[in-house]
């Protein structure tokens, strides 16, 4: 490492060298309530400008893939452009991957094809070399359970792996680099097969939305951080699911299935891979709710919303809660929702159709619910402070939702009869039914509801004869 790498006028967290800080984890992290099987030892690498240099979630994410993580290392400085850790550092980290005998390298950071290139020449020939970005793939690609998620995941792959294949090559290291010998223009040829089936295969987000649009549904969407607490929501809010249906699923990471598919719950990063969508009724009126694939940092979210269509969910969806775990530190908050505005504001979601909701405020105290409260009005707007798990708070929730959603009101006087009876069947289905009111001959409806639905309970009433 050179010394121009580092910042020596700030200490590193938890010592004064300048060198890696290794760290011996007690125990794998392996995240509580889901117990993994350990797939491989794995070290993981942190270099950052700016201190305190922490790996937490990054193991986490590789908990999540099913390492086991026997060692952190961190480094302060920025990085270096050819070799990602400097010199000297790439020397200590290879002595220590002999030394331990680890078959996975985990860089928590994205790495450019060169600096991938750099730390990979100075590893052993089987061991493996992981950024932020490839390991969070693994776990799309662990939990892809569907045809269309495995086209997406693979080709998100090929198209991460197809620039560090040609400075492989380049560097004439093609065959150990590519591990099976695939060549880069197989590769090519794999990236636009799949680019064509792609296009080919039917979107279900688009179908989804073509439903809801002949139906009237309101759509609302849950979006968040992953681990936010968004599938836990789902269950609270959902018609036809409970709590109990939400309790801790102890899936692997090849086995995320459960009896819904993918709102399973667990304390562990993205548990959820794909879109749920359930019926749920909020004010009276039903609405369609899609559970969503988690947000996470440093990572294009353009391929996982692809592969989720989580982010076409947010940008159709009328209103979009956003959901924050208030459990996190206050600058792991400030982070995540800085991350989740912008994927949203990427999507184009206005913040108007926003309901920002700090969630797990039983795990905190006042003050820091105080605190929590007032960082997210800066960042954003006063959020709803609940307890998804206890239900606090969860009518203030509704609440902020129904006064987002589009909203008319209508009063419509028909005969009486079995058309009119069956319209007001429609509206208890379809809108918040305000009042009947039964006369001698006549019924007088009022409801609130979507405009387009009202449009469609006003052109079908019964009207009386003309003389
Ligand atoms: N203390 C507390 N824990 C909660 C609350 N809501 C959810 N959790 C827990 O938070 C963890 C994550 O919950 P999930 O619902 O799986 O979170 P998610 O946002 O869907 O996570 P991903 O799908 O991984 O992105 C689980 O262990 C939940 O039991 C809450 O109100 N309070
Ligand atoms: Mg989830």
């Amino acid at each position: 490492m050179s010394p121009s790498d580092d910042d020596t006028s700030r200490p590193a967290s938890g010592s004064q060298t300048n060198d890696f800080q290794q760290h011996r984890t007690q125990r794998s992290r392996t995240g509580e309530g889901r117990p993994k099987e350990a797939r491989a030892d794995a070290l993981v690498v942190a270099r950052d400008s700016d201190p305190p240099v922490t790996t937490e979630e990054c193991e986490q994410l590789a908990a999540a893939t099913g390492y086991r993580i026997v060692t952190t290392k961190t480094q302060r400085g920025h990085p270096d452009s050819g070799t990602y850790l400097g010199r000297g550092a790439l020397e200590t980290l290879a002595e220590t991957v002999a030394e331990l005998d680890v078959s996975a390298v985990i860089v928590d950071d994205r790495l450019t094809p060169g600096q991938h290139h750099g730390i990979w020449d100075v590893l052993p020939e089987d061991v493996r070399l992981l950024d932020r970005y490839r390991l969070v793939l693994e776990i799309f690609e662990t939990g892809a359970s569907t045809r269309r998620a495995s086209l997406q995941v693979e080709f998100a792959r090929l198209t991460y792996e197809l620039p560090r294949l040609v400075a492989a090559t380049d560097a004439g290291r093609l065959n150990r680099f590519t591990e099976s010998g695939t060549r880069v223009y197989d590769v090519r040829d794999r990236i636009d097969h799949l680019e064509r089936q792609l296009k080919e295969l039917p979107d279900p987000g688009e179908r989804f939305r073509e439903r809801r649009r002949e139906q009237g549904f309101d759509l609302v969407t849950i979006a968040g951080y992953t681990n936010a607490g968004k599938s836990t929501l789902l269950h609270r809010l959902a018609d036809d699911l409970t709590l109990e249906d939400a309790a801790e699923s102890g899936s692997t990471p090849n086995d995320r299935s459960n009896k819904d598919g993918t709102a399973t719950v667990a304390d562990g990063l993205f548990e959820t891979l794909e879109t749920t969508t359930r019926r749920a009724t909020i004010d009276g009126r039903p609405i369609l709710l899609t559970d969503t694939v988690g947000y996470v940092d440093e990572l294009p979210h353009d391929v996982i919303a692809s592969f989720s269509s989580t982010l076409s969910e947010a940008a159709s969806a009328d209103v979009v809660i956003l959901l924050i775990d208030g459990s996190d530190p206050l600058e792991a908050i400030e982070r995540r929702v800085a991350v989740s505005l912008e994927v949203l504001d990427e999507q184009g979601v206005d913040r108007d159709r926003l309901v920002p909701a700090l969630n797990k405020v039983d795990a905190i105290n006042g003050s820091e619910q105080r605190e929590r409260i007032a960082l997210v009005r800066r960042l954003l707007d006063e959020p709803i402070a609940l307890s998804v798990r206890t239900g606090r708070n969860m009518n203030a929730l509704r609440r902020a939702v129904a006064s987002r959603l589009p909203t008319e009101s209508i009063a419509l006087e028909m005969p009486l009869g079995d058309d009119a009876m069956s319209l007001i069947s429609q509206a208890y289905d379809r809108t918040s039914v305000e009042d009947v009111t039964y006369r001698d001959s006549t019924v007088v409806l009022e409801c609130r509801g979507r405009p387009e639905v009202l449009e469609q309970l006003r052109s079908s009433a019964p009207s009386y004869p003309k003389d």
